[in-house]
């Protein structure tokens, strides 16, 4: 029988596209060799997908929230997007859509669904970002990652998994980072996929704290767009290793005793998947604050300390204070490990082979 082929669409925030890269690669792993992606030339989703994946270009446009000037020339741009997605579906000749958010995923889905191919979303988030909602009325089936995100779309239509993640090595099969120096406590700082600017000026109060704790190593990822500017005007201290992006993400998270980070979809659900003791920063400005909610639940589960940007907080005491405890770290790992549910994309993947092939 002929093999059927698959096109995903995803893109704008890291977000959106490694959950499509995770499904992606468990279809792979069960045999499907036809797997191409679209997206936006010079974007996030090609730098993340071309690696891996063969990768098409395609327009898209951004909705601007209550924005209705912005938003004038909004219909002809989407139909101009839907008509490059056509021309990739023409090219590929797709049999099978999988589109992970984002409003690159967008066209892709419109011209897919207009065209009868059939269609499955994720959503990562607790509430359900735009371009998922429009597009759930083309989709088969939605993967969402909470019981809290079905009521965006048709009750019938959506499966509840967690959020699909990347294949997890095992930690002794994961190089350490030689930024954690030998002998030391490792602490990773992650903003996300572009780097979070509350944690880098929290980060930036502790420094000269930091500078004193030798036996303390930390890796600090402050986004591609906040690199340059940190690097230029601030005295790192030798202990503390400035990053713009990690590329081997798992290493760091692999080898990290604890993880600031903010409370994104996709590295919350790697965290937990590592059983990672973490102190969250949900980002303020989430759509319906959804960072925060998904925060929350990790709290609850023991496995997180949450702290909001504007809380009056000392981020280093609670760092410190925490690596010192280590009954209290290996507690917040195991509350961590039971909730995470690294095989989510291999069981998304299933659902859709059963379906489809
Ligand atoms: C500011 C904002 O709106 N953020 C949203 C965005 O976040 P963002 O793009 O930051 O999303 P996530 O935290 O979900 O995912 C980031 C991904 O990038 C990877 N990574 C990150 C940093 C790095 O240096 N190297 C690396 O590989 C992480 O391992 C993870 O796989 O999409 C998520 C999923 O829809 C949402 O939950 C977030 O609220």
């Amino acid at each position: 029988m002929k093999q059927k082929k698959f096109l995903f669409a995803c893109g704008g925030t890291g977000g959106h596209v490694f959950p499509a890269v995770a499904i992606a690669e468990s279809l792979k792993k069960a045999g499907i060799e036809n797997i191409s992606f679209a997206g936006r030339k010079d974007s996030m989703e090609s730098r993340l997908v071309k690696p891996y994946f063969e990768f098409d270009e395609i327009s898209a446009v951004p909705l601007h929230r209550g924005s209705f000037m912005q938003n004038l020339g909004l219909p002809y741009k989407l139909l101009k997007a839907v008509q490059s997605a056509k021309v990739v579906l023409k090219k590929r000749k797709p049999d099978v859509i999988v589109a992970t958010g984002g409003y690159v995923s967008l066209p892709v889905v419109i011209a897919a669904g207009r065209a009868k191919i059939p269609v499955y979303i994720q959503e990562q988030n607790a509430v359900a970002g735009v371009a998922n909602k429009i597009g759930s009325h083309y989709a088969k089936k939605i993967f969402v990652t909470s019981k809290d995100a079905q009521k965006f779309f048709p009750s019938t239509e959506t499966m509840v998994f967690g959020n699909p993640v990347r294949e997890l090595p095992k930690i002794e099969n994961l190089p350490r980072p030689k930024e954690y120096r030998d002998g030391t406590k490792t602490l990773l700082i992650v903003g996300g996929s572009q780097g979070a600017r509350g944690i880098n000026v929290k980060m930036e109060e502790a420094l000269s704290q930091i500078a004193e704790r030798k036996d303390i190593s930390v890796v600090w990822q402050v986004g591609a767009k906040n690199f340059d500017e940190i690097c230029a005007r601030i005295q790192i201290p030798e202990n503390v290793s400035v990053k713009a992006f990690l590329d081997n993400i798992y290493a760091y998270m692999g080898h990290a005793d604890l993880i600031v980070s903010r409370a994104g979809a996709s590295t919350l659900a790697e965290i937990l998947a590592f059983g990672k003791p973490s102190i969250l920063f949900p980002f303020p400005f989430a759509t319906a604050n959804h960072q925060e909610f998904n925060a929350r639940v990790v709290e609850k589960a023991g496995a997180a300390l949450v702290e909001l940007d504007n809380d009056p907080n000392d981020l280093w005491n609670k760092v410190q204070s925490l690596l010192s405890n280590a009954e209290k770290l290996n507690q917040m790992a195991s509350a961590a490990k039971s909730i995470g549910m690294p095989d989510a994309a291999d069981q998304i993947a299933k659902v859709i082979l059963e379906a489809e092939c």
